[in-house]
This record gives C-alpha cells, sequence and structure tokens, in this order.
C-alpha cells in the first residue's frame, strides 16, 4: 500500500549503540528527535491500521492494531541512520551490502493491549533473496505507563536450546530466568538478535500498556 511521504529525518552524530545485553540486546536514545517523532506519528495517519486477529496455531496471542507498508526508500533512509553504529554490534553484521527490510511495519498498541511471549524468526526478503537476522523497534510515543518490551534471558529461553529441553532438565541444570524490560522511551530504537547463530532469538513480549497508548515502528536488518 502507498502512505503520503515520510517526514525528513535529520542524521544525529554522536548518539551512542547501548548494549543493554551483549549479543542480544542494544538501544539506541534519541535516534528521532521529539520534531520527528510528531511528523511520523501524524505521518501513521496514512496506513491502512488492521485489527488484531486471534493467534493461529502456534502464534502468540497479540491485540495491537498493524499496519504496513512496502517502502525501501523508508529502509534505506533509516538505514543511512543506522550505518555509523552496525559495525559495534555483536554477533557481528557481516554484510557487505547492509540492508533493511522493506516491510515497514506500524503497531499500535492502546491500553491494556499486549503481544505474548514469543520468538521472532529470519525470514526472507523476496526481493534481495536475504534473511532477516536482527528486529528493530522504534519507539514513538511519549506518556506511556507499561508497554515495555521484555525478554527471558537464560539460554533455555533462545529459540535453538528449546530442542534441548528434555535434555537439560534431566541434568536438573535449569538456570534462574531473568527479565530484561526495554522502556519504549519515545525516540528509542531497539535492535534485538533474532538470526541463525548464537541459539537464535530469546524469549520477549510486549507488555501489556497501562497508560496511553504505544506506537511503535518495526523492520528488521537482513544478513
Ligand atoms: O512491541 C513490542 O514491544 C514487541 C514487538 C515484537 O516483539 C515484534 O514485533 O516481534
Ligand atoms: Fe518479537
Amino acid at each position: 500500500m502507498t502512505a503520503g511521504r515520510f517526514p525528513e529525518i535529520t542524521v544525529k552524530p554522536n548518539l551512542t549503540l547501548n548494549p543493554i545485553l551483549q549479543s542480544q540486546i542494544y538501544v539506541i536514545d534519541d535516534f528521532f528527535s521529539p520534531t520527528e517523532l510528531k511528523a511520523i506519528l501524524k505521518w501513521t495517519e496514512n496506513v491502512k491500521m488492521e485489527n488484531p486477529k486471534p493467534p493461529g496455531k502456534g502464534e502468540a496471542e497479540r491485540t495491537a492494531r498493524r499496519g504496513f507498508i512496502d517502502s525501501p526508500e523508508i529502509a534505506n533512509k533509516l538505514l543511512e541512520l543506522l550505518l555509523p553504529y552496525l559495525n559495534q554490534l555483536s554477533p557481528e553484521y557481516e554484510s557487505k551490502i547492509p540492508l533493511l527490510s522493506p516491510n515497514i511495519r506500524i503497531y499500535h498498541y492502546p491500553i491494556k493491549t499486549y503481544f505474548k511471549c514469543h520468538y521472532d524468526s529470519p525470514t526472507l526478503d523476496l526481493n534481495s533473496n536475504r534473511l532477516s537476522c536482527w528486529t528493530i523497534l522504534i519507539y514513538l510515543s511519549n506518556n506511556l505507563k507499561g508497554g515495555g518490551t521484555s525478554f527471558y534471558t537464560s539460554s533455555k529461553n533462545k529459540r535453538d536450546s528449546r530442542k534441548n529441553k528434555s535434555k537439560e532438565s534431566k541434568k536438573g541444570e535449569e538456570e534462574e530466568e531473568e527479565k530484561i524490560t526495554v522502556e519504549p522511551k519515545a525516540g528509542r530504537l531497539l535492535l534485538h538478535w533474532h538470526g541463525m547463530k548464537n541459539g537464535g532469538c530469546l524469549k520477549h513480549e510486549g507488555d501489556e500498556i497501562l497508560k496511553g497508548d504505544k506506537w511503535v515502528l518495526r523492520t528488521d536488518l537482513l544478513a
């Protein structure tokens, strides 16, 4: 689908890529300025939003509204802003031609909505024939309560380790599960790993919104 012109976003020198959990979760604050956020929220009015559907077999329940547009232009603009930070990621981003998925998704979580625990999967981008490896979420809203993105860090919560679950419990060596919540601060960009290496994606969820409306822009970095 088409949407109006995406607002101009300026390059901001000297932002910091902060590791929240090495090799898994990173954030960049102030990726979008308050003025840019206002313009982007206005721009989302052009995106056709769909109401949530009941989860399919094996899918996590999500009660937010979603919309998407196919936009290589927006993906390229976001990539230009992100490029200076990609060499600091672990697992290393090895691609010679960095690329973001043109599938730009917008999520709108009204109060009391959520996205239950799940794992993101490497997804094929049919234009480039490349798989995704890092999830990118950019939080767009102020004045929220709740609505963080929470990760469960025990190694048994990595996608690939689920296969070994029965072996682990026999040994009686289950690790304590730690929960890390990334607050959905307006303008913050979150990167989290969901590629094949390093055990895959951590179990995570979008917490229930306790106050306000959470708007998020999602895309993915392609391997
Ligand atoms: O909205 C969030 O905080 C989480 C979104 C998410 O997990 C996803 O897009 O896969
Ligand atoms: Fe996810």
